[in-house]
């Protein structure tokens, strides 16, 4: 089995490069077998990480770090969220795209409307011209409120799609490997730039 981050790093140069995760922006885990997982350590360049720029985090909640400097990312309660709320999530990626904060502004409801199309199957939602929608969440500068209205709104009911979009943010999806979370950030991506695209021609996206 080879060593989960550096999956997570060939996503981040991968994300960067299509301009998602640009600078700093960004945060990327893959939880193991034992409950743990690896994530991002903060404010990382996430075009040139390396496999020393994670931290490991032990389902206690303590974590263990490669170097001293280092730091969990601000976004770790998040990460922390999901994986409690979905137990066959193995990673969870978030990214920032200009497409992702457009349309996080879209409508003022706490659900973002997708229009039907075909690429919605790639989030398990097998039905012809299908009604789903991505959850939003306000944005916070205290993460961790972030994180607690995830836990909150998804204990009541679980979300149709194994995405959440933060308002003016960026998205954040979880999956049963790094390769499948790789495939929804870019599903995610392809659904919000056809958006912005079809509000721009003034066609209706639903
Ligand atoms: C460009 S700053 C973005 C951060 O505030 C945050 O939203 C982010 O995604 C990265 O935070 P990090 O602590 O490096 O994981
Ligand atoms: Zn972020």
């Amino acid at each position: 089995m080879t060593d989960p981050r550096t999956d997570l790093v060939n996503a981040a140069k991968y994300f960067h490069q299509r301009g998602w995760m640009l600078g700093t922006a960004g945060n990327l885990s893959a939880r193991l077998e034992d409950g743990s997982f690896w994530i991002t350590a903060s404010g990382k360049s996430k075009g040139e990480l390396t496999e020393n720029d994670f931290i490991h985090q032990l389902p206690n909640g303590t974590f263990e770090k490669p170097r001293p400097d280092l730091k969990p990312s601000a976004e770790t309660s998040i990460h922390e969220a999901v994986y409690a709320i979905f137990p066959e999530a193995r990673a969870c990626y978030h990214v920032h795209s200009i497409e992702a904060n457009l349309v996080s502004n879209f409508t003022h409801a706490a659900i973002l409307p997708l229009p039907p199309l075909e690429m919605i199957k790639g989030f398990g939602i097998w039905e012809a011209n299908p009604k789903v929608g991505m959850p939003l969440f306000a944005n916070h500068l205290d993460v961790p409120m972030i994180g607690q209205a995830i836990r909150d709104r998804f204990t009541q009911e679980l979300p149709p799609i194994p995405a959440l979009l933060i308002r003016n943010h960026g998205v954040t999806v979880w999956g049963k490997s790094p390769e499948d979370a790789r495939n929804k950030i870019e599903l995610a991506e392809y659904i919000f730039r056809y958006m912005v695209q079809a509000k721009h021609l003034g066609l209706c996206s639903d």
